[in-house]
């Protein structure tokens, strides 16, 4: 059986072809499997190092470059480019199997040994006095892990990380991310466990969703009799999509710029497609980590599971707002051409669902306050007729954090309460007259017919729980969990029964903003043994993901579930420029540097709408699009009236929660603004809160600045905001 292999960098490039470049490309390739028997005209090139590596014409100009060994039936697109390239390319490179994973490896074998014999003929002219970067590691570990002989003389030279930067291109993949994993402090029992074992696992996978894309229907594993390359490019999922026929090759070179639909990298496959766990599982990771990639191949992977007799809409997944809601709904359309599949998965913010599972037990539709400083002048007030001494903030506060968190429903419940992660004690007395003033809040809200969207959940869940009997969803599967509050959690918990996939998280603690901070565990919700970290961001430059990942050290922040989050071992597959800061005297100078910065990158052939400019308050916001608009520049404030929807993304930066752009700038970084002066709830009034509203505001800006994929820019006027402080030594 002919098979066909196409390796990532192919995707890549051939997104970046002319459309009837790539209608050519598709027309070579396709029927492969026709062609393969009739010889497919593959040239082969003399000089070359690896004679298995030959060329095909496309047209005048460009050639694809294909690994085709002698005998069997099997061949791997590995580039396409143009003419001279492709040659260039073809004669230089190796393909080899990597000794402990077995998936297929590709070498610059000129480029590695001129970088071998330069770092050797530079240590022998100045031995250094500090360490070589690997000297903690037996050579033995490194062969253990798949470091080949041939590598060690340049890798025992490495003397540190920028210096393996380096030295990434040279390197094949494989061998790249296990010597990235060492020197970022993993032991390697971790790396054979993170980087070797999640690939060799997947070695024969039940199914996977390159392989059903178009289909839908079961993977072929490789077997014994199959030849070694087709069983070798099994082995290498993440960077070779092995592809079943004509049908499969359309739909994957159809969107070729969404690589993430059909390259999962190994530790990404393992979590999203696990036939089934035992109850609750998560995954969790730094920002760009492809934490919703993931919770979508799962939501795809429960779907394929479902027996054939399960009715529409028997998943969920959900999410924080309905923005997000609205992206994944667009790329599962994406994951899953096959409209009857889609339908088996609902996809709706959890404010969106409460409120719908309310209205139709009421028969009407609900009055909701969603107004912040509304809700908290109606606390204000109420604590001025009542006499008692509490700010406004204060009961809000208490009500969400306490009261509604731990869902106490009685003056003696919240008498007896902890309050853990609240500042002030609160004695018998105080606590009486926090309960009068939340009795007069909720009354008033139900005289009128209002609702907060958090009583809104508060009753979805009540309504659910009396209900009994069979819960709406098979499984649910829930984005941006580190924001949920636990009001919403109880209601996620109560819409389907506890048992094996019931519910699945993707989350980020680092990326909290709304200060809901939640125990898993004590809402009934245990992950632990099934939550898995994922360590490559996808998305984000190393230079961004250093620089913004400076911004939250030394801060402790919890992992939902008893233990902290750590920031160490996440590392970038890209590089790039460092981002830029710049502070200006005044706002017009601020806006016309950003407005400067904005025209030079559409320049350099990047569009209006792959650029993202990030603020605390809308306003400023409005500010930088109209004086984008007045330099001709089109742009959009997001969330704000209707406009065109093109050109530059202007929006706060809790409304840049899970986008990404281009170019990122991040603007108005003030003192005073960043953290926001009014968000920042008083240390006498609490200090605790005050903490954790701090932490909030850094969240905000380190959400703001892993938006970023090639560009960031950072700016303020007036004195900067103390947060850049600790990225200011960088
Ligand atoms: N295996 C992959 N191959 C190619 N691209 C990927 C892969 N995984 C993720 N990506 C891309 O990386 C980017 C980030 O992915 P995603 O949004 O899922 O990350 P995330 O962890 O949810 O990010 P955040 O927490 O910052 O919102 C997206 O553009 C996604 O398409």
């Amino acid at each position: 059986m002919a098979a066909l292999g196409i390796h990532k960098d192919f995707l890549m490039e051939f997104a970046r072809l002319e459309k009837p470049v790539q209608k050519r490309v598709h027309e070579v390739f396709d029927k492969f499997q026709e062609h393969r028997h009739a010889g497919l005209h593959l040239e082969k090139l003399e000089r070359a190092r690896d004679p298995r590596i030959r060329t095909i014409r496309i047209n005048q100009s460009m050639r694809g470059v294909v690994l085709a060994p002698e005998s069997g039936d099997s061949f791997l697109l590995l580039k396409v480019m143009r003419h001279d390239d492709a040659i260039d390319w073809a004669v230089k490179h190796r393909a080899t199997v990597n000794s402990a994973t077995q998936g297929i490896e590709l070498r610059n074998d000129v480029a590695l040994e001129r970088a071998t014999a330069g770092v050797q003929a530079l240590a022998s002219a100045a031995p250094g006095d500090a360490a070589p970067l690997f000297a903690h590691v037996s050579d033995k570990d490194l062969t253990r892990l798949g470091i080949d002989a041939e590598l060690l003389p340049l890798i025992r030279h490495l003397s540190d990380e920028a210096h393996l930067d380096a030295s990434h291109k040279v390197l094949p993949e494989q061998q790249y991310d296990v010597l990235a994993g060492l020197a970022a402090g993993m032991e390697p029992e971790d790396v054979w466990r993170e980087v070797v074992l999640v690939q060799l696992e997947q070695v024969s996978p039940p199914t996977s969703p390159q392989l059903t894309i178009a289909s839908n229907g079961d993977a072929p594993t490789p077997s014994a009799g199959q030849d070694g390359l087709s069983a070798a490019m099994a082995r290498s999922q993440g960077r070779i999509a092995l592809v079943s026929g004509s049908d499969e090759l359309t739909e994957i070179l159809s969107r070729p710029f969404d690589a993430w639909r059909v390259f999962l990298h190994p530790s990404q496959r393992k979590v999203a497609y696990r036939p089934s766990y035992k109850g609750p599982a998560r995954v969790i990771g730094g920002p760009g980590t492809g934490k919703t990639v993931v919770a979508l191949h799962r939501a795809f992977h429960l779907a394929r599971q479902l027996p054939a007799d399960a009715p529409d809409e028997s998943i969920l997944l959900t999410t924080f707002t309905r923005d997000l809601a609205a992206d994944l709904r667009g790329n599962l359309e994406l994951l899953i051409p096959d409209a009857q599949m889609r339908a088996k998965i609902r996809v709706v913010n959890v404010d969106a669902l409460a409120n719908q599972i309310v209205r139709e037990d009421r028969g009407a539709p609900l009055a909701i306050v969603t107004r912040q400083k509304e809700i908290t002048a109606r606390w204000e007030r109420i604590a001025r007729q009542l006499g008692v001494d509490f700010t406004g903030v204060f009961l809000d506060q208490e009500w969400r954090h306490v009261i509604l968190a731990q869902d106490l429903r009685s003056p003696e419940a919240y008498l007896k309460a902890s309050r853990s992660g609240r500042g002030t004690p609160l004695g018998p007395l105080k606590r009486a007259q926090v309960w009068r003033a939340i009795e007069a809040f909720t009354k008033e809200l139900r005289q009128a017919g209002e609702w907060t969207f958090l009583q809104v959940c508060a009753e979805a869940a009540r309504i659910l729980e009396e209900q009994g009997g069979e819960r709406p969803y098979r499984h649910v599967v829930i984005d941006e969990a580190q924001d949920l509050h636990p009001t919403q959690w109880r209601l996620l918990r109560a819409l389907v029964a506890p048992g094996p996939d019931d519910l699945f998280l993707a989350g980020d603690t680092y990326q909290r903003i709304y200060g809901n901070k939640v125990s898993l565990r004590s809402l009934g919700i245990s992950v632990t043994g099934r939550s898995t970290r994922l360590r490559i961001n996808y998305r984000t430059t190393q230079e961004i993901l250093t620089w913004s990942t400076a911004l939250l050290t030394g801060e402790r922040i919890d992992d939902m579930d008893g233990g902290d989050e750590s920031l160490t071992g996440y590392r970038s597959a890209f590089h790039g420029a460092p981002p830029q800061t710049q502070g200006s005297s005044s706002k017009t100078e601020e806006l016309a540097g950003l407005v400067a910065q904005i025209e030079d990158w559409t320049r350099v052939e990047v569009s209006p709408h792959e650029i993202g400019v990030a603020v605390r308050y809308i306003q400023l916001g409005k500010d930088i699009a109209h004086a984008l608009e007045q330099a001709g520049v089109p742009a959009t404030v997001l969330g704000a009236a209707p406009g065109t929807g093109d050109g530059v993304r202007v929006g706060t930066m809790h409304r840049m929660k899970g986008l990404e752009f281009r170019c990122m700038a991040v603007a108005g970084v003030n003192d005073g603004v960043v953290p926001m002066r009014g968000a920042i709830t008083a240390e006498e009034v609490d200090p605790q809160q005050h903490r954790e509203d701090l932490l909030a505001e850094l969240s905000l800006l380190f959400v703001a600045c892993t938006r970023a994929r090639d560009a960031l820019r950072v700016s303020w006027h007036g004195d900067p905001s103390p947060f850049l402080n600790m990225v200011a030594a960088l």
